[in-house]
Order: C-alpha cells, then structure tokens, then sequence
C-alpha cells in the first residue's frame, strides 16, 4: 500500500474498552479514527463523582455506531491494528487500511496470564466470549479449580453455584491482591453460607457478536475452544457486573463448595490418561479427590494434594497487549510488560500515547496512589491521555490530574460494598506504619493505615459510610496522632468531629 492511500486523521485511537472509547470521546470537535478489534465498544454510562477521587459507573457493550451517532467526529473501524510505524506516524490494520495521525493513543488492554499455555482445560476469563465459555463448561460440571488470589477468583469462587470449587492460592489468606488476612477472616464465611437472593437483576442492554455481527478473528486473543486457548478476535474486559447477566451454576444442586488450599501453587497438570499411568506406576492409591476415571483433567499443587476436576480456571493476573506495536519501534516496555508512559501519558516513541491496562505508569507517582489495572483507572487515564494529546499538539502545559493523587476503588466482593483508599495494604511502607482496625462479624470491616500519625490508606468493607471522611484525611494529612483509637470509636460521628 502506498502513502497516497493512507487516510489522515489529527488523533487516532486504538482499542474500543474503556480507555480507548473515554479518550475518543474528548475531541467533539476534531475528526477522529477509533481502530478496535472488536464489533463491540465499551461505553462509560450513569457516571457519578461519588467524592473527590471516589468515582462509579456503569459500563456498556454497544455496537459502535451508538458512539458514531453520539459523536459525529467520530469514525470506528472494526479492524486490528497489525503494525505500528512511529516513525512514519502510520498506523496499518488487519484489512489492509492505513492511517496517518499527528497524535496516537494506545488503549489496547491486556489478556490473561495463564499460568500454562495451550491446555484446552486451562480457562482464562477476560471478555464476553471467554465468559460464555466458561458459563458453557461450567454447566455440566461437578468439580473446577481456580488458580490465583485477585479480582477474579474472589468474584468466581462466590458466584458460581452447583459446582465444587477448589480455589488454590498462593498466600496465607484469601484476596491478596485487595485485603490482608483481617479482611480476608472477615470475608471468608461468607464463603460458607449459602448465598443472598440478588435483589436487583442487572436489567443493562447486553449485545452479542452472533449472526452478523460475528467475530472476525483478527489477531490477539483468548477465547477458549476445544482445542484449548486460541488467538483469536479480542473483546473488551468484562466489568463490574459481568456475572449478573450470565448464570453461574454447575451440575450440581448446591449453593456454595468453596474448599481452599492455602499456600500452594500448581506444581503439574495431568491428563485422565497420564494420571492413570502416573498411579499404576507409583502403584499408589488414588485419594478420594483424585479417583482415576472420574475426571478428565487432574492438577497436583505444590502441597502435595492432587484434584481431579472438569477444568481449571487460571485467574493470575493480566499481560497488556502490546504485541503489534513494539516491532520496529522504539517503545518502551516496563517490567511487568506494559508500555512505559510519562506523566502526560506519553510513551517512548514521540506523539504516541498509552492508557489503560496496556500501560504502565512510569512518573514519580504521588505518595497515596498506584497503579492497578481497573475499569476506573482506564477511564482516567483514556480521558487525561485525551487532555495530553490535545494540550500537546497546542504546546500547551498540562499538569497531572487530579485523580492520580489518591488511589481510590470502589468495588463489591462477596456481596459487600468494598471501598479502598491510598496505600489500603501499606504498600511501600515496610515497618513505617501502624493499623486500626474495627471489626464486627457480618456487617462491617473498617481498616486504616496510619504512618507518622496521619492517614495514608484505608479498607472499608461495608455500608461503613466512612469513605468521604476519610479521602478528606488523606488527601488534608492532617495530624492524627492525638485521637489514637478513638479515631475508629463507632459511638463517635467521625464526619461531625472532623467537620
Ligand atoms: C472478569 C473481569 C472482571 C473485572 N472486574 C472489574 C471491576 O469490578 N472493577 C474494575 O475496576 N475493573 C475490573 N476489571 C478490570 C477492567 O475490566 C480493566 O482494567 C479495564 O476494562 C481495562 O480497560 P482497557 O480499555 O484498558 O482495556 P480493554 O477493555 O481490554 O480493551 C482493549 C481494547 O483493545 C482492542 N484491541 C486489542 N488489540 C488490538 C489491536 N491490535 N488493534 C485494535 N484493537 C485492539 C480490544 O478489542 C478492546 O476493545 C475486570 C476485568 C475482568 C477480566
Ligand atoms: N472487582 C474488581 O475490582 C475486579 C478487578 N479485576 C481486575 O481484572 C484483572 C484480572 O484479574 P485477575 O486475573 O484476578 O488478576 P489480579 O492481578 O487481581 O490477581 C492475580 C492473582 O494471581 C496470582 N498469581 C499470579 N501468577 C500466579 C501463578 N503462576 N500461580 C498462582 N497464582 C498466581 C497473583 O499473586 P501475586 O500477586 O502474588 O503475583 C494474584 O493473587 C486485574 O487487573 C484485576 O484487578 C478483576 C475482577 C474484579
């Protein structure tokens, strides 16, 4: 292809989640090309500003032309990008089509880390077409496993119904990624009891890529298949409610069989057909969990117990995609693999940009806030990212917003509201901290960091109400040292005392 048929565009965009749509939909007014892989995008809807850095949305699936309706600067094209060359400033797509920009943005999300490649029972769990997979296999079956200790698993092992879980983590207490073992002990009964009705069913407008619409595999992604994880078309993380509109129940009539292992890892997985081998070998008798012939996969953890299982569900964290752009160009990649970018979201390679989970901040971050791959942060960074290109092409100053002061998340585990503030594990403050922490059984986890005397972090589990309160004293920094204890007294109204 020559340049002469290359399309121009002031700011190209590449990812339709919701780093890629938010930073689209800065520019009403210039013309804009959003390349993405997918027939769907995520949308950003209901927004609400819950404090200062407190935010909460919804997010939609929509077909793109609801964004091009909204945004008549606005062209989407479904195509993958399949090379970058930033020297040129050209960006070319899968169907053969180029686009010249003064200013790109790359928002393409990450994959699963599977802990192990190719095995068709290994699942991993990032978009609507991995989820209905999982929904499919996990129908007829009686036993899976669920490797990994963050978002995922927390949100599996609580939803899934009729289905015995196995959930082997690495650590001493469940949710590392969120909690520490308090939290953890103050979460875990749930775990035991059956589950609360769902008062509200999620009534939000769900799109499928059937029929016309379907996938058009280019490249890039998980989906799951009986050949086992395939690179094929790559969908946008699921969100928040991801599971309320697909029904979680396995092949049994039981509510929740959460059974965890505590500080393992796998340590090999064996087909029916290896398993029976490996035991006539040994000649040693099969345990209860590990009968041969009953399961068509079988996974030995690092404490020397062996499950049988109908299949695995590798929920260990997330790669940013990158892979079309780094040949040939010089960016840059940070250690856990995502594109380093500047505090104007800038990456190694002039008039490129990052946001969302492919990225990886790399300023000087304020002390309260750090980088997690969430809904909130691509939003944040999708938007600043658009701000940055813009003032940018205008040379003109910009300062890092105001939203990566403090880190803050807003989230529902088990069933309970969970807010988190700061350095909510003490994170990088080694001994140089102390902790408060309020607890009462069932209805509310309260936990705060204190380093010095003033507030750097916070846990709230529960409808605590305590969330705006305490942004404000970790944002103020004001010296707490006085109140000692009396600053988690739930007989006294923290907002009044510090109002
Ligand atoms: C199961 C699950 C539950 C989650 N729950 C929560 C939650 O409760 N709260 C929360 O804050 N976060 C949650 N997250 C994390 C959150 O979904 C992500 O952090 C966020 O969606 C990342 O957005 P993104 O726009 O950076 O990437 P993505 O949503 O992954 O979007 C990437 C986009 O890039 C496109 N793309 C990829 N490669 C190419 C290419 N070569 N060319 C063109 N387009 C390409 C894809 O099609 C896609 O549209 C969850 C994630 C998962 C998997
Ligand atoms: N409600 C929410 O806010 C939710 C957010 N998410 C987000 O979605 C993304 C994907 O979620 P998820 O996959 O759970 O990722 P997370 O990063 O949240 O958690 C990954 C977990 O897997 C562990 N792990 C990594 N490698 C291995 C391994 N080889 N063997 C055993 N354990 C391992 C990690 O331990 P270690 O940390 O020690 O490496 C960590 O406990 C994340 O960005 C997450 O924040 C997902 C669901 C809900």
């Amino acid at each position: 292809m020559t340049d002469k048929q290359a399309k121009r565009s002031k700011f190209v965009v590449v990812g339709g989640g919701i780093a890629g749509v938010t930073c689209t939909e800065q520019f009403p007014s210039d013309q804009i090309v959003l390349l993405t892989a997918a027939p769907l995008i995520k949308a950003v809807t209901n927004f609400k500003q819950v404090s200062k850095t407190l935010e909460d949305f919804d997010v939609e699936e929509q077909p793109s032309s609801i964004l091009q309706e909204k945004y008549p600067n606005v062209r989407v094209i479904q195509s993958a990008v399949r090379q970058l060359q930033a020297k040129e400033h050209k960006v070319q797509t899968e169907n053969g089509e180029e686009f010249n920009y003064e200013k790109l943005c790359i928002c393409t999300g990450g994959r699963p880390k599977l802990f192990t490649q190719d095995n068709p029972y290994v699942l991993g769990i990032r978009d609507t077409d991995s989820a209905q997979e999982f929904q499919k296999r996990l129908s007829t079956a009686k036993r899976i496993v669920v490797i990994g200790n963050g978002g995922i698993a927390l949100e599996l092992v609580y939803e899934v119904e009729g289905c015995e879980v196995i959930w082997a983590v690495k650590d001493k207490a469940i949710g590392n990624t969120f909690f520490d073992a308090g939290a953890a002990q103050f979460l875990v009964p749930s775990l035991e009891t059956d589950k609360p009705e769902r008062a509200v069913p999620c009534k939000r407008t769900r799109y499928t890529t059937d029929g016309a619409n379907a996938l058009s595999a280019p490249s890039g992604a998980f989906v799951i298949s009986d050949r086992g994880v395939q690179n094929q078309a790559l969908g946008s993380a699921l969100g928040p409610d991801w599971h309320e509109g697909i029904k979680l129940k396995g092949a049994q009539e039981v509510s929740h069989r959460v059974h965890v292992e505590y500080q393992c890892e796998v340590q090999k997985i064996y087909t029916a057909e290896d398993f029976r081998l490996s035991q006539q070998r040994d000649s040693q008798p099969a345990s209860e969990m590990s009968k041969v012939g009953l399961w068509p996969v079988y996974i030995q953890l690092t404490n020397g117990k062996t499950y049988g299982c109908d299949f695995i569900v590798s929920a260990t964290g997330v790669i940013p995609n990158t892979e079309p752009f780094l040949h040939g160009n010089s960016l840059a990649v940070a250690v856990d693999s995502g594109l380093r970018v500047d505090d104007h979201m800038q990456t190694s390679e002039p008039d490129v940009y990052a946001a969302g989970d492919v990225c990886t901040a790399c300023w000087e971050p304020s002390p309260m806030w750090q980088q997690m791959r969430l809904w909130t942060q691509a939003r944040q960074m999708g938007w600043y990212a658009a701000r940055c290109m813009a003032a940018d092409l205008l040379q003109e100053p910009i300062e890092l917003d105001f939203c990566f002061e403090l880190f803050s998340h807003i989230t529902k585990f088990f069933n309970y509201k969970v807010v988190l503030l700061g350095k909510f594990n003490a994170q990088g403050l080694g001994q140089d901290h102390e902790l408060l922490v309020r607890c009462t059984k069932g209805h509310e986890y309260v936990k705060v960091v204190l380093s010095q005397g003033r507030m750097v972090g916070a846990v709230l589990i529960g409808d605590t109400d305590l969330e705006e309160t305490f942004e404000n004293l970790i944002l103020n920094q004001m010296d707490l040292s006085a109140y000692g204890e009396e600053l988690l007294n739930p007989n006294i109204d923290i907002e009044d005392y510090f109002d």
